[in-house]
């Protein structure tokens, strides 16, 4: 028989201490619910494997993609989807997220509106205030211990359950939510919220288990070394954007699965989608407290996070300027000596994304490349293009084919599958990419090539747009508009070695994706040498978007971002504070060396 007698710790952590020397814990959420039960033996917090061997996780590989043919059966399950959340519209997302998170309704609500239909509501948000955040980092900073004691087996299994979740269980809801909240067609909502999103789970468990296996091989007679793959000390905060519903499972699986705790915020377009996301890890079995996903007003959430002693990692995605500014708050902090770490930052912003266009090239293929790679999502990927550099002896035959492809091109609402491509994502973005058309249309330097078009009285909507100009100078090349719209400069055949410089200038200082399409081989390379620094996915005679995890890893640099590489061991190595162990087995007898003599 065991006695039992109960401390509570400051955190909220509440430990048992029984007369065996075990200790009882259980963890309290906000609202003072318990919710987890563990047992711990002597000094030792969290569960321990009482199994022996060095576990493998299984390979890693890529959600195979449903295709929504008309009359399949995933095309009618997906309707069906689609009808159902439609029905339920709006959707209430609590201002915190959790397995019993309810809406408070005495506090306003943020509503969403579908960008194919803005009249409508999508779904209405709670917000956190600077006290609300602050408890979920005590409740993560209390579900920590435990959640970095758990063997690693363990903690990859909870992802790859989700990923099974994701892929069955809740694909048609993913798709569903991602396709009216934030205006993707089938075929864009099933690349991310379901592949994409199923392949980080998966893969980030393969890179954990690479980063695990990662120990010294080297070893003098007698002595051991060995790695210790710590988590961080303290939280990771994670600010995810709107545009990919996989990008915020990313961002907070890649610091969790080490072992860290993450306060997620993500965009608010993202809310409903995000909060299932979230579901879906509680669902397979995350501990209530590793993730606290907090809604709201992005400066309160950052202002408690940043005030925070344990704030220990920025994981960021989203347009250059906020990352900038996060990037300047945590070092201002880091001056003051706010923090007992030195807060890592990661991130990954925004691209002004190039096509290169060789004489040598297939053009008709070179088009229609162009086209999925600025048009699709309404060209709202971080790595769409909207620069394109074109030889003049080919630069009307291209023309002529991206008007030939953009014809057969619908632009509509994702609820309609012929729709190719559909709005930007709210009235925000409308103004800003229509602002730029009519600048655009009004400036004799550019010619409209397709498009310079919009219509808002519905949706967001924004025509394919393309603007030629042989002015190697124009600010066009230099501006992310994040729409729609793609410029075009016409170079000379003679002036390849010039439009290289060009392009490595331009592109208001970013360096996501870029790519040439040639056949001509030493083209090909003299581009791959000279573009080394203009992206940091360079791609040859294919499109610049649509990277596939485990197979082309995604980041850039300059001020694109930190290039850790989303879908990648970098990524997830950003979040360990590796220890190294030294263990020696023989005696050191004297303490002089020979040459003391
Ligand atoms: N490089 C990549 O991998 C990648 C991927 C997706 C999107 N992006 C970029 O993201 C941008 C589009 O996404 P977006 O519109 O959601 O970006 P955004 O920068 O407006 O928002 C991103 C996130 O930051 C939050 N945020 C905004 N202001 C903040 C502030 N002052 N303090 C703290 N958080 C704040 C937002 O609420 C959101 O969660 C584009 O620039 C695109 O290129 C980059
Ligand atoms: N990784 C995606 C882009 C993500 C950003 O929006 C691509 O490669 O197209």
């Amino acid at each position: 028989m065991s006695v039992c007698t109960t401390h509570t710790t400051t955190s909220g952590l509440i430990m048992r201490l029984t007369s065996a020397g075990r200790i009882g814990a259980v963890l309290r959420n906000n609202a003072g619910r318990s919710n987890t039960k563990l047992h711990l033996t002597g000094a030792t917090y969290g569960v321990r494997s009482l199994t022996s061997g060095t576990y493998r996780v299984p390979k890693a590989f890529n959600e195979p993609n449903l295709h929504f043919e008309p009359n399949s059966p995933e095309r009618e399950h997906l309707a069906k989807a689609l009808k159902t959340l439609r029905s339920q519209l709006p959707k209430q997302v609590p201002a915190i997220g959790g397995r019993d998170a309810k809406v408070d309704s005495s506090k306003p609500l943020t509503p969403t509106h579908l960008p194919a239909e803005h009249a409508k509501t999508f779904s209405e948000y709670g917000s956190a205030s600077e006290a609300d955040v602050k408890r979920s980092i005590e409740t993560a900073l209390a579900a920590k211990q435990e959640w970095q004691d758990m063997p690693f087996h363990d903690r990859a299994s909870i992802f790859l359950r989700a990923a099974e979740l994701v892929t069955g269980k809740y694909r048609f809801e993913l798709l569903a939510a991602t396709m009216l909240g934030q205006g993707k067609n089938a075929w864009q909502a099933e690349i991310d919220a379901a592949a994409e999103l199923a392949d980080f789970f998966r893969y980030n468990v393969s890179f954990a288990q690479e980063i695990y296996d990662k120990q010294p091989t080297v070893n003098s007679p007698g002595h051991h070394g060995r790695t210790d793959w710590r988590p961080l000390e303290g939280f990771v905060y994670a600010v995810s954007p709107f545009n990919f519903t996989a990008i915020g499972g990313n961002l907070v699986s890649a610091p969790a699965l080490m072992g860290n705790v993450v306060i997620w915020k993500p965009a608010p377009m993202t809310a409903y989608a995000s909060q299932l996301v979230h579901n879906i890890l509680l669902e397979a079995g995350l501990p209530e407290g590793v993730i606290q996903l907090v809604n709201g007003d992005a400066p309160t959430i950052t202002k408690a996070v940043y005030d925070h002693p344990e704030f220990s990692a920025l994981s960021f995605i989203g347009s250059s300027d906020v990352f900038r500014e996060l990037y300047a708050k945590a070092a201002q902090g880091v001056g003051e000596k706010k923090y007992r770490d030195l807060p890592r930052m990661v991130g990954e912003t925004s691209g002004k994304n190039f096509h290169l266009v060789h004489p040598s090239a297939d053009i008709a293929e070179a088009a229609r490349h162009t086209i999925r790679a600025a048009y699709e999502y309404a060209g709202q990927k971080c790595s769409a293009c909207s620069r394109i550099y074109l030889p003049e002896s080919q630069a009307q035959l291209f023309f002529s084919e991206m008007k030939k492809e953009l014809a057969r091109v619908k632009v509509g609402p994702p609820e309609d599958f012929t729709a190719f491509t559909g709005p930007v994502i709210d009235r925000k973005a409308f103004e800003r990419v229509s602002k730029a058309i009519d600048a655009a249309n009004a400036d004799p330097r550019l010619e409209t090539i397709v498009g310079g078009t919009y219509d808002g009285s519905v949706g967001y909507y924004i025509s394919p747009t393309l603007y030629a100009t042989t002015d190697d100078a124009h600010p066009i090349f230099d501006t992310e508009f994040f729409g729609p719209l793609l410029a075009a400069h016409v170079y000379p055949d003679a002036g390849f070695d010039a439009v290289l410089a060009q392009i490595d200038r331009q592109g208001g200082g970013f360096a996501l994706t870029g790519n040439i399409f040639a056949n001509d081989q030493r083209a090909i390379r003299k581009a791959e040498n000279r573009l080394r620094y203009a992206a940091g996915n360079f791609y040859v005679n294919c499109k610049i978007t649509a990277a596939v995890i485990g197979q082309q890893t995604f980041g850039g640099s300059r001020a694109s971002g930190t290039c850790d590489k989303a879908g990648s061991v970098g990524l997830l190595q950003r979040f360990v504070a590796p220890r190294t162990l030294k263990e020696e087995y023989n005696k050191m007898g004297d303490v002089l060396y020979p040459s003391n003599y």
